[in-house]
């Protein structure tokens, strides 16, 4: 199937799963804490059911790494995969405030690199779809717009950090890196400020799983943008145990 078809049928399945969460939101659903600590609902598993069943009746040749799914992490990384996180920020989603700050993600890796990949925002209505080599958009309370990295403002450059795990080392890199003007905001839209000219680049060294990042790092390159490690090496997927190292994104190509 043509990238740019599976983009936009994807993005109708990151729909649905942010309906599936948002009947949760704000009821309070019980949370359980798996073996890293983090939490996880029956949100989270609601939306997951979504988009697994979903990608089997669309792309069933294609593996699937969920981040609930913990069987589909013992799996050695093929050339070509789905990584989907169904409800990433999940203390935001928690904390059931103004910011919203959570989302849906799938993206589709090819040769460790994301090809395409999209992020919703169910309590914000945003919702980002990239597809490297033809853009990336955002749907907005029903109206769609190209989007695209901008370059950094004069005054200097507005980074995007965590909110719920932010860390020394991120710290230490904003301040040599002489940037104070710093978005602190949950889940993978950080990636999606970076893609749509919101900020400019996200520095994060704390941990992350790949299907924290996937979505977001596709929708960010279809945009313009890069990310790779802090010693500018490639930031690739497939990786033991899908876990990240630390990373730079970007709003200049790279
Ligand atoms: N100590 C930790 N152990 C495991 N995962 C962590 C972690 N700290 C942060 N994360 C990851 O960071 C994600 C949230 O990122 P952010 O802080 O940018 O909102 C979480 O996603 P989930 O909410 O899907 O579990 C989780 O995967
Ligand atoms: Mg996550």
């Amino acid at each position: 199937m043509n990238h740019q078809v599976l983009t936009d049928e994807l993005e109708a399945v990151a729909r649905s799963a942010g309906a599936a969460i948002m009947d949760f939101y704000g009821a309070c659903p019980r949370v359980k804490l798996k073996t890293d600590g983090s939490p996880v609902t029956a949100a989270d598993n609601a939306a997951e059911a979504i988009i697994l069943a979903a990608l089997a009746k669309q792309a069933s040749h294609i593996a699937v790494i969920s981040e609930e799914n913990e069987r589909s992490h013992e799996l050695q990384a093929p050339q070509r995969f789905f990584l989907v996180d169904p409800l990433d920020g999940t203390k935001e989603f928690l904390k059931n405030d103004e910011a919203g700050a959570f989302t849906v993600n799938i993206a589709l890796i090819e040769h460790g690199q994301p090809v395409l990949g999209v992020v919703y925002a169910p309590a914000l209505d945003r919702l980002f779809a990239g597809t490297v080599g033809s853009g990336a958009t955002e749907t907005c309370k029903g109206k769609r717009r190209s989007i695209a990295v901008r370059s950094p403002p004069a005054e200097g450059p507005v980074a995007v950090a965590s909110c719920s795990h932010r860390d020394d080392a991120t710290e230490r890199w904003l301040a040599e890196n002489d940037i104070s003007d710093t978005i602190s905001i949950g889940s993978s839209l950080k990636f999606c400020l970076l893609a749509c000219g919101e900020a400019d680049i996200y520095p994060r060294f704390g941990t992350t799983m790949e299907w924290d990042t996937a979505a977001g790092h596709a929708v960010l390159r279809a945009a313009g943008g890069h990310v790779t490690t802090p010693d500018n090496k490639p930031f690739t997927y497939g990786k033991p145990d899908f876990r990240n190292g630390p990373f730079i994104a970007a709003s200049g190509a790279g």
